[in-house]
């Protein structure tokens, strides 16, 4: 045959095999998953060409123009309606497990109460990859993040999870109290510059609070290099979303080329950075922190050279990644409660005032303190920062009764559970801590569905540490302010990486 002619056949042949290849993922593979579903009667609202549902979720979400007045907001935290009206209209005509499609991939929508709790309680390893909200967030910061990469994950739970509980960590309470100590300060000046009350706009200052928390646990001594690599991250992490369209189709996300560069110079810099501080390390003193426990991770396993740096890389980055936001966000809203519950905001204040006396709060001191914690866990209910626990199916599996095919993608929706009158009664929607005085199990009955944190073998691994700062910080504040809410704040939650207020939080603050 003529070489022009091979040529031709070769290329009509790999334009074939691309082709079909690209119709099984696109078209024939969810088709059969849907298939399999629908025979057991789960259906779900139909998908369009490629792109599945994309479409009717974002017109869905472009935020609503809000008349009521702050009051009125605040009178029912119904987010789920808010955030995600399409989920209440498919659950409605749907029932309470659908199939809905994300481009090419199943969704499994699941809330009802037996399936939830084997979903999550699972130890299986085939299902254990998170996969992410909503693709339009964009790749996260490279590989391993989010636990992807199996060894950061099984270093993760094995080696950093025990040093994650305060009782190992002691200088963890210290270090909080010294991040929340410089916030007071801050206030302190603000409010004297301003005259005696100052209008504050909180969110920048829990991201302070929370990112010198998370420095100081990783990077130890170090800490003045982590605070520089996790505003790096944090840049990356916005360049990385800014802009990105993604369609859900494989090889279909795109990055502005302005960004991506960005990103790649970010990228470049934070691993650089990291490892100039483990270099650094090597020739120290041993150090107790999250870092240090890295390193001696990467030390015993049996990885080559690139790979530790990648191992040790990843590991620094998902701390910060899964850490940092989503405490700043909690702390918000929190402060955003108890700025519109003056009631709770003066009980709380009494009992900090009463277990502490004056003094900086200790660990036994913390755990006395149970209105705090009542108020930490009805705010982690109505604004849980992760609203989805997701999971993947790497086999067939079995769930309440539904048989799951591997390949489909399970949803929870913890903000649904969080706010179900069927589990927490009437007044599902109203803040209201006193529901948590009898603990979570006296809160709602089936306890298993209140998960701000996970639950099961991929539960947070921070979740001691984040209730720890939360309630540091949260008594600190209440020791020596009162606020109220802002004629600047405007309610309107939005899902971003997390749960967050659209345009921030402004608090007036005075001192006491
Ligand atoms: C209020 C603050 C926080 C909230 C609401 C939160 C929530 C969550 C949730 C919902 C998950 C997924 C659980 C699942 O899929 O079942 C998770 C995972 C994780 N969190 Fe947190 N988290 C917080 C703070 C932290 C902190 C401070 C750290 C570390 C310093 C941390 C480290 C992690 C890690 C490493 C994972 C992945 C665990 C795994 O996949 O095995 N989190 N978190």
């Amino acid at each position: 045959m003529e070489p022009e002619k091979m040529f031709m056949s070769f290329a009509l042949l790999a334009f074939l095999g691309l082709f079909a290849c690209l119709y099984n993922a696109l078209v024939m593979k969810p088709e059969k998953l849907r298939s399999i579903l629908r025979k057991q009667g789960i259906v779900g609202p139909p998908p369009t060409f490629l792109l599945g549902n994309i479409k009717e979720i974002k017109k869905a979400q472009k935020s609503p123009t809000q008349d009521a007045t702050i009051t009125q907001l605040l009178a029912s935290h119904n987010l789920a309606a808010t955030l995600f009206p399409f989920f209440e209209e498919w659950r409605n005509k749907y029932g309470q497990v659908f199939n809905f499609s994300l481009g090419n991939t199943q969704i499994l929508y699941v809330n009802e109460s037996e399936a939830v709790r084997e979903i999550t309680t699972c130890t299986s390893l085939d299902l254990g990859k998170p996969t992410y909200q909503f693709k339009e967030r964009g790749p996260l910061l490279g590989q391993g993040i989010l636990t992807s990469n199996g060894a950061v994950w099984a270093h993760q739970r094995k080696v950093l999870a025990p040093q994650l509980y305060m009782d190992k960590v002691k200088g963890m309470i210290n270090l909080i109290t010294e991040s929340a100590i410089t916030l007071q300060e801050s206030w302190k000046s603000r409010i004297d510059e301003e005259g005696g009350v100052a209008d504050i706009n909180i969110d920048e200052d829990m991201r302070s609070f929370s990112g010198d928390v998370i420095s100081r646990a990783c990077f130890g001594s170090n800490f003045a290099s982590g605070q520089v690599i996790f505003h790096k991250l944090r840049d990356l992490q916005e360049a990385m979303s800014r802009k990105c369209l993604a369609t859900g189709i494989p090889g279909m996300r795109h990055l502005p080329t302005k960004n991506r560069r960005e990103a790649w110079r970010l990228e470049k810099e934070v691993h650089n950075l990291i490892l100039q501080v483990v270099k650094q390390r090597a020739e120290g003193a041993y150090e107790n922190d999250l870092l240090q426990m890295v390193l001696e991770g990467a030390k015993n396993s049996d990885l080559s050279q690139a790979e530790t740096d990648r191992f040790i890389v990843d590991n620094c980055k998902n701390i910060y990644l899964a850490g940092y936001e989503t405490t700043a966000v909690s702390a918000t809203w929190l402060l955003m409660l108890l700025a519109s519950n003056q009631e709770w905001q003066e009980r709380v204040r009494a009992e900090v005032l009463q277990v502490c006396g004056g003094q900086i709060p200790d660990a036994d001191m913390l755990r006395k303190m149970k209105q705090l914690t009542m108020v930490i866990h009805e705010s982690l209910r109505l604004y849980p920062p992760v609203s989805v626990v997701s999971r993947e199916a790497f086999k067939d599996m079995k769930f309440g009764g539904i048989f799951v095919p591997k390949g489909v993608n399970l949803w929870v929706m913890v903000l649904t559970l969080h706010t179900d009158p069927e589990v927490w009664g009437p007044d599902a929607y109203k803040f209201n801590p006193e529901r948590f005085a009898n603990g979570i199990t006296g809160a709602c009955k089936l306890p298993h569905l209140y998960m701000p944190f996970g639950v099961g073998p991929r539960v947070c691994l921070g979740q001691n540490l984040a209730m720890i700062e939360l309630k540091i910080l949260v008594a600190l504040i209440l020791s020596k302010f009162s606020f109220s809410l802002s004629s600047k704040y405007c309610h309107k939650p939005a899902i971003r990486l997390v749960i967050e207020p659209e345009q921030g939080v402004n608090l007036l603050v005075k001192k006491l």
